[in-house]
Order: structure tokens, then C-alpha cells, then sequence
């Protein structure tokens, strides 16, 4: 085969990756903090030009993660209309209402203990009290204009919960897209960096690596209680479930290269910026393997990265 002529060669090139396969995630902080975190924020402040940006190089989605100050048992302020998640994705449609908003719709940002669940009087998980919270996070989140809401806690019920509130407020035309998470070391720069790390050390809901049966078991389980789509994390170290899932479950799937997958696989450049080449390739192998988009946190590094190629 004639692969060393390049019009061959170029006739025969797949896709590829491209900045639409990209959704950017958005690590929110207020204004006047200026706390040294591992993984880079976004001040509200930034929010306007960013999206504006992302959508210039064709990058039309972001997934925000915004915590609250401050914090209580019940994560109140994670309910708030006037809360950082709320302003964060005010301001992200208000920029460019064409860029899809994704959120994560969780308690371990809002509450003072990190766990992705609320306790009773006894300090016992409360299912029912917390599945209500999720639900109307999700609620307010879409009154202030989230395109798809991302329920985090792996907790059974919460996507139905969601979808059920989400119906009953109008929001019926609001997507899930709930997280199908591994156990796994690649989340502590978020969690330092949203004061999200669970006090008990575990996450109980977390999928065993060891059990891969597991995560279709669940997977199939939030589609039930209605996910429009599942986000997989961390990406790289779920890549044979994601080809499984895609044969035996009908919703498209989203893997979420987490912090731990930033910090590991790119390069500090002289200039400040990083190298961001090796997440190409692996998401080059995403792609390959069937995921609709690639939600990162090198979207805009990645989409500049590809335009000067
Ligand atoms: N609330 C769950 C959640 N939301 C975001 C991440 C990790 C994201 C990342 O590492 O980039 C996690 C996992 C966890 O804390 O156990
Ligand atoms: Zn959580």
C-alpha cells in the first residue's frame, strides 16, 4: 500500500479529535479568594470571556463545579439562587446562550463534612433527606438555567428523584447525566481544591475497580430511573466499561478526565501553560472507543492546540 505518498496517506486519515468533542469543566471560586489551589479556577469575574473564548475555537460545552463558603450539615448554600453555582451559571449562558451548561449537582462542596451525603441526628447517612436536597438542587440549578444537571453522589433513588422534581418544576426538557465514578486516587486535586475530601475517606457508592460487573449493574439503574446520558470517571482508567456500555445500554457517554488525569498526563511549559499533546492522545482513544464527548479540563488548551496544528 502506497502509505508514504501524503495524498494517500491523507485520504485515508480518520476524524480525529476536535474541539466539538470537547466539553470544558469550569473549577468556580469567588472573586476575593485567592487560596493557592492544585487545580487552575475560574472567578466569576472570568466567566464572561471564558465561554466566549471556548466558543470562538468551537468548544460548546462547559460543566461547572461550584462549592459554597459557607458550609453547613444540610449544604444550604448549594440551594441558594444567589449562590456561586447559581451566578457561575447565570453568568456562562448570559455570555453565550448557545454553550451548553452542565453542572455537578452534589453536597460534598456545600456541606462542612465533604461527603457526597447529609447525616441524620445519629450522624447517620440520610438517604432521604439528602436524595430530597439533590432534587432541588437540580431544580434551581435549571431555574437559572443549566442545560443538563449531573447528580454525583452515586446514590440509588437520586436520579429518579431528579428527574421527578426537574418534571414537576417545567423543566422537563433538562437532561441528566448523572456519574458513573470508580474508586480511585485521581480525585484529590479536586477534592483540595473545592474542600469536597469525605471525612470518612471512602466514597461508599463508588464503583470497586475490581468489580467492573458493578458499573453496568448501576449504570442500567440510572437509565431506569432516567439518565439521558452517563458521564464515566475517571476516563482513562474506565475505558473498557465505557466499549461495554456502549453494547448493552442504549444513552450516549460522557468520560470525565478528572483532576488527578490533568495533573498526571500534561507538562508545565517555560510560558505557564501546559503541553497538553499526551491528553490528546488519550482522548484520541476516547473517541475511538465511543464516547460522545470528553468532558476536561483542557478544552480550551486542547482546542488552541489543535487550530495551531
Ligand atoms: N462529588 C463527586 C465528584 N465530583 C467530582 C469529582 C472528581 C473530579 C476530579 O477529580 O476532577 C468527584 C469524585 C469524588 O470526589 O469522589
Ligand atoms: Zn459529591
Amino acid at each position: 500500500m502506497p502509505v508514504h505518498r501524503s495524498a494517500v496517506r491523507s485520504f485515508l486519515d480518520g476524524p480525529g479529535l476536535t474541539p466539538t468533542d470537547l466539553a470544558m469543566v469550569f473549577l468556580m471560586r469567588e472573586d476575593d479568594d485567592t487560596k493557592p489551589r492544585p487545580m487552575p479556577t475560574l472567578t466569576m469575574r472570568e466567566v464572561p470571556g471564558a465561554v466566549q473564548a471556548l466558543a470562538a475555537l468551537g468548544v460548546k460545552s462547559v460543566k461547572i463545579f461550584a462549592g459554597s463558603r459557607v458550609r453547613d450539615a444540610r449544604a444550604s448554600q448549594g440551594l441558594s439562587p444567589t449562590g456561586l453555582m447559581a451566578r457561575a451559571i447565570g453568568a456562562a449562558k448570559k455570555a453565550a446562550p448557545d454553550v451548553l451548561v452542565m453542572t455537578e449537582t452534589c453536597v460534598c462542596s456545600h456541606n462542612d463534612s465533604g461527603e457526597c451525603w447529609l447525616a441524620d441526628e445519629r450522624g447517620e447517612m440520610d438517604l432521604e433527606e439528602t436524595t430530597e436536597v439533590l432534587a432541588a438542587q437540580a431544580v434551581m440549578q435549571a431555574d437559572v438555567g443549566a442545560d443538563i444537571v449531573g447528580p454525583a453522589a452515586m446514590m440509588p433513588g437520586s436520579v429518579r428523584a431528579v428527574r421527578e422534581a426537574l418534571d414537576a418544576a417545567g423543566h422537563k426538557a433538562v437532561g441528566i447525566m448523572p456519574h458513573l465514578i470508580f474508586e480511585s486516587s485521581l480525585y484529590e486535586g479536586y477534592r483540595a481544591s473545592m474542600g469536597a475530601t469525605p471525612r470518612s475517606g471512602a466514597r461508599v457508592f463508588q464503583i470497586n475497580p475490581g468489580r467492573p460487573e458493578q458499573a453496568v449493574h448501576v449504570a442500567r439503574e440510572m437509565v431506569d430511573e432516567g439518565a439521558d446520558m452517563i458521564l464515566t470517571e475517571p476516563a482513562l482508567h474506565t475505558v473498557d466499561t465505557l466499549v461495554h456500555l456502549k453494547d448493552k445500554i442504549p444513552v450516549p457517554l460522557v468520560p470525565f478526565s478528572v483532576s488527578g488525569e490533568y495533573l498526571r498526563l500534561t507538562d508545565r511549559r517555560d510560558d505557564g501553560g501546559r503541553d497538553v499533546k499526551g491528553l490528546i492522545e488519550a482522548y484520541t482513544v476516547l473517541k475511538r472507543a465511543g464516547a460522545t464527548r470528553v468532558i476536561t479540563y483542557a478544552a480550551l488548551e486542547i482546542a488552541r492546540e489543535l487550530r495551531a496544528s
